[in-house]
């Protein structure tokens, strides 16, 4: 199976472009100058010269701050650039698998959300990454939503490779105890993605179409992150870095962000049979990896 990926140094297609090969897959990695998503007609010639099997739809603004500055910018790519993703998905008869986010709920929810939720953003880069679902949705009825959350990996930028970053020179860090969600890895995602695309390509059932929430097992808050990402470097190399909890209140951004990100995942357990390793697990491993890799970078 060739599959095609939006973007070149992210972290989810990083991760695809790592774990194609065991699952024989070829995965070509599309982004620019040749696929810029701002610029619709280099989405659709890049795509067609690549005749793929299936289109994982991973490239994305995902500044969450700079796009309450930037919303032009952040639309551009994540609605029409994504809905022209789709589209170009469509006109070659293949599924696209579309990533999403847990930011285009409001967080008021006590409960998980489940996929028929009334959605309700709360940052410009969560009401552009919903605007993008809808575009898929329009474009292709052969597609996949995935919403998943709270993103790490060995790659790219994120919350765990910035807090080893800071724990190098810090012993104390603040972090926010009041947000929860599940840290989701990239390295899973792909593995995830890959089941789902094979599944597209072989099924034509409706029931595997649509949206579906995908992230790691459990839940925690990012203090709790922060807390497991430090148990793994003390274990490691002795270095104690202390994790003071706050209240978002605490710790003012531009974006505003959802009290409650948990995603329910059973509807991709019961269409897919696809359960991802619980978060703090899959933490340790990249933790791990990026320790014997070297100092974080
Ligand atoms: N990161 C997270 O915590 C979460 C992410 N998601 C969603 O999952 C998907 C994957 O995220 P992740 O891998 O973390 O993303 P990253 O932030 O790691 O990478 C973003 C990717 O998008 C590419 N990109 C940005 N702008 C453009 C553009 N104009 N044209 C072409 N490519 C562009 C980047 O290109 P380049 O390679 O050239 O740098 C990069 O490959 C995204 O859709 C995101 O919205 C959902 C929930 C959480
Ligand atoms: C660095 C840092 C962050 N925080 C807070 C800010 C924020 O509420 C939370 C996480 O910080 P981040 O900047 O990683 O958060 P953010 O960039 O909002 O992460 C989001 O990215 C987008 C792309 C998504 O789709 C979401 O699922 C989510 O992963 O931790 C602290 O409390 N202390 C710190 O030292
Ligand atoms: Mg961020």
């Amino acid at each position: 199976m060739r599959l095609i990926v939006t973007g070149k140094q992210g972290q989810v297609v990083s991760s695809l472009l790592e774990r194609g090969p065991a699952a024989s897959v070829e995965v070509i990695a599309l982004g620019r100058p040749e696929l810029d998503l701002a610029d619709a007609a280099s989405v659709r010639s890049a795509i067609a010269a690549a005749a793929p099997d299936a289109i994982v739809s991973a490239a994305a603004y995902t500044a969450v701050d700079k796009a309450e500055c930037e919303p032009d910018l952040a639309f551009a790519v994540n609605e029409t650039g994504a809905g022209a993703v789709a589209e170009a998905a469509g006109a070659l008869g293949v599924p696209v698998i579309h990533l999403s986010t847990d930011y285009v709920f409001a967080g008021d929810k006590a409960d998980p959300y489940v996929e028929t939720d009334p959605t309700g953003p709360v940052s410009v880069y969560g009401a552009s990454k919903l605007a993008g679902e809808k575009k898929v949705a329009a474009a292709t009825d052969n597609h996949a939503i995935l919403r998943t959350a709270w993103v790490y990996s060995p790659f790219g930028a994120n919350f765990l490779k910035t807090m080893l970053r800071l724990g190098e020179s810090r012993d104390v860090l603040r972090v926010v105890a009041d947000q929860r969600g599940t840290p989701t890895s990239a390295l899973d995602i792909a593995d995830a993605v890959i089941a789902v695309a094979r599944r597209l390509k072989a099924d034509p059932d409706p029931a595997l179409r649509g949206v579906f929430h995908l992230t790691g097992g459990g839940e925690g808050t990012w203090a709790d992150f922060a807390d497991a990402i430090f148990g793994g470097l003390k274990e490691k190399t002795g270095r104690e870095v202390k994790v003071e909890r706050i209240t978002t209140a605490d710790y003012p951004t531009p974006a505003r962000r959802p009290a409650n990100s948990r995603l329910s995942t059973k509807k991709l357990q019961s269409s897919y049979g696809i359960v991802l390793a619980d978060w703090d697990a899959s933490t340790r491993g990249v933790v791990d990896r990026l320790l014997a890799a070297g100092p974080a970078t």
